[in-house]
């Protein structure tokens, strides 16, 4: 296909505001893309490659007006494109203002093989293909080393010299991905689903595997629904990872019955792609891959050595990576961060900072996917996968948090249960909990309802504390839980307990405020004289006959302590009933 027949259908794509015309102009160009149709179907989403694949132009906007500018003439300066982008705002119209052509350069002579540009050329476009863009764009990407940026403007102009305007206007797009015609991900699905006659929700599933518009789009066209239906994962290539949702555990319980809760991790997402040795002579290959599909291997070794010691099949595994204290205790979230994506000094990082891998969930093991297995067995099959690595053997035998880099998982219809899941995983130091739905497929890029981290507090309130306890073990000189009361006329009612969200630092802290104020004790329990205010976060206010206020506070965790105020200035029992019925 010509490039400047693309650049004309994109320009009708763009034109056309009803969506559904734009699905059949996209099916009209995908039909008629020829043996482009995988460069097509990527072109018009502004995509240079796949989206599994981590390649990048790596050409910044500056390279791009600078091949612009030269192939516009010896009179126009990049400072020059730059100023009319100031002026008319987006690149594509700035491109296709500029008569190209003709311009004698490095680029029109030497754009070398593929990439090829006549030096001939008459500049005006009509001689372009799909495919010679696509190929060049890929040599770009592929120039490294010393001298490599200068190699990508010469490619780039040469590409531009032989561009007539409308032309100009999509490569410059594509280059800067900022193709925006109004060309989704839905939109090519849809329009593959209508020009090669095949259902949407099996090119949904195909392309949920693949993570390949291209690919895609050309098996539904040689091969049909067959084609489609034995496209599986591909050990090595990410998947889009699934995502979460905010939600209560109340709304969780309504709808599932049952739930799935782990703990949730502060780290950063992976997905680990691990093939072992298939002969004696290959080793075994370990790609690991951030939320957005970027390859982050080489930044993080301790996942690797993790996957080599510990799988023994072929698998992929979601998961997060935490970064750990000495004792093995989770550090913050911006301590990964320092280790995350980090191309230099890996080993100085590590010695610093030390990472390790958590799974919760595993898409593919020996040869089998999972995404259409419910999120119990795809956990089962986990367990097992990293059960099969150990030299211990029966698999009966080990407790689930024996098994390295295995996210427990729990289910339960207990509010209470789930509760204490909660407090124990804040106790252990990570974020909090996430609810899935047990029966739930694994579906990739979706924030769905099957996976919920439980909602942040949306209001706080403002209590008496009247009484606590004192805690146990390493805890017992600190007081742990605290009582929890509101304002009603001249007394005060108790709504709750909060334990959670305090650390062992703020515990000392609380009880060095809290131990003169102390006018009774029973046991653990203590009675306080009504004088301090803790700010707390909670779930849901529910009724119960627990407390004297007749509510409770359904998770109610530590916010901080509110000097600023007294008991009188403590939130009262008619807030608390207007929040109830809010
Ligand atoms: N057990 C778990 N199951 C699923 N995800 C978990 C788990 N533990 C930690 N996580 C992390 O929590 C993330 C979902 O939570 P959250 O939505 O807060 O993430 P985010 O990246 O901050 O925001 P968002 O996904 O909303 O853009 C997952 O992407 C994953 O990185």
């Amino acid at each position: 296909m010509e490039f400047a027949t693309f650049a004309d259908r994109a320009g009708t794509i763009e034109a056309e505001p009803a969506d559904l015309e734009v699905i059949a102009h996209v099916r009209d160009l995908i039909a008629d893309a020829g043996s482009d149709l995988e460069v097509a179907a990527r072109f018009v989403q502004g995509r240079v490659f796949p989206a599994w694949d981590s390649t990048t132009l790596d050409i910044g906007p500056s390279a791009c007006y600078e091949a612009i500018a030269r192939a516009a003439g010896t009179n126009v300066s990049s400072d020059d494109v730059e100023d009319r982008l100031a002026e008319v705002g987006e690149i594509g119209d700035v491109a296709a203002s500029y008569d190209f052509g003709g311009q004698q350069g490095l680029g029109a002579f030497t754009g070398g093989g593929t990439g090829g540009t006549g030096g001939g050329s008459d500049g005006n476009g009509g001689d372009l293909t799909v495919r010679e863009v696509y190929e060049t764009l890929e040599e770009l990407a592929a120039a490294e080393g010393s001298g490599s940026q200068d190699r990508k403007v010469d490619l780039l102009f040469g590409l531009f010299n032989r561009c007539s305007s409308e032309e100009a206007r999509y490569l410059a797009r594509i280059v800067l991905s900022e193709m925006r015609i109004g060309v989704g991900e839905g939109t090519v699905r849809d329009a593959i689903a209508d020009a090669f006659d095949v259902p949407t929700d099996r090119v949904e599933r195909a392309l949920q595997v693949s993570n390949d518009y291209g690919r895609v789009a050309r098996i539904a066209r040689d091969d049909g629904l067959e084609g489609l239906d034995s496209m599986v994962l591909d050990v090595g290539r990410p998947v889009q990872a699934m995502l979460a949702q905010a939600g209560t555990v109340t709304d969780a319980l309504e709808e599932w019955e049952e739930a799935a809760v782990e703990w949730k991790y502060d780290g950063a997402r992976i997905q680990l792609h691990h093939d072992p040795d298939v002969s004696e002579d290959s080793a075994a290959e370990t790609r690991v891959f951030s939320r957005n599909m970027e390859e982050v291997t080489d930044a993080l070794p301790e996942v690797v050595e993790f996957a080599e010691a510990h799988l023994e099949e072929a698998a992929i595994l979601d998961g997060e990576v935490v970064a750990i204290d000495a004792d093995g205790s989770p550090l913050p979230f911006q301590e990964v961060l320092k280790r995350f994506r980090r191309k230099h000094d890996v080993a100085k990082a590590r010695e610093d900072v030390t990472v390790r891998p958590v799974f919760f969930d595993c898409l593919h093991a020996d040869g089998e996917d999972l995404l259409a297995e419910p999120l119990t067995t795809r956990h089962d099959r986990l367990r097992s996968v990293l059960v099969d690595g150990r030299a211990d053997g029966d698999a009966d035998a080990v407790d689930d948090t024996d098994i390295d880099g295995l996210s427990l998982l729990w289910r339960t219809d207990d509010p209470d249960e789930i509760e204490s899941i909660d407090a124990e995983a804040l106790e252990a130091g990570h974020e909090g909990i996430m609810l899935k739905n047990p029966d739930s497929t694994y579906s990739p890029g979706r924030r769905g309802k099957h996976w919920r981290k439980r909602k942040p507090d949306v209001e706080t309130l403002d209590c008496v504390v009247t009484g606590a306890e004192w805690g146990e073990g390493r805890r017992a000189t600190f007081l742990g839980t605290f009582e929890l009361s509101v304002r009603a006329g001249d007394t005060l009612e108790t709504v709750g307990k909060v334990a959670t969200g305090i650390t062992d630092e703020k515990l000392e802290e609380l009880t060095e405020l809290l131990e003169s104020h102390i006018t009774a004790e029973e046991g653990q329990e203590v009675e306080l004289e009504p004088e301090v205010v803790f700010e707390v976060g909670y779930e849901e206010i529910q009724s119960s006959p627990t407390y004297s206020s007749g509510y409770a506070l359904r998770f109610p965790r530590f916010v901080g302590v509110r000097p600023d105020k007294d008991p009188a200035d403590a939130d009262s029992f008619e807030r608390l009933e207007r929040l109830q019925s809010d």
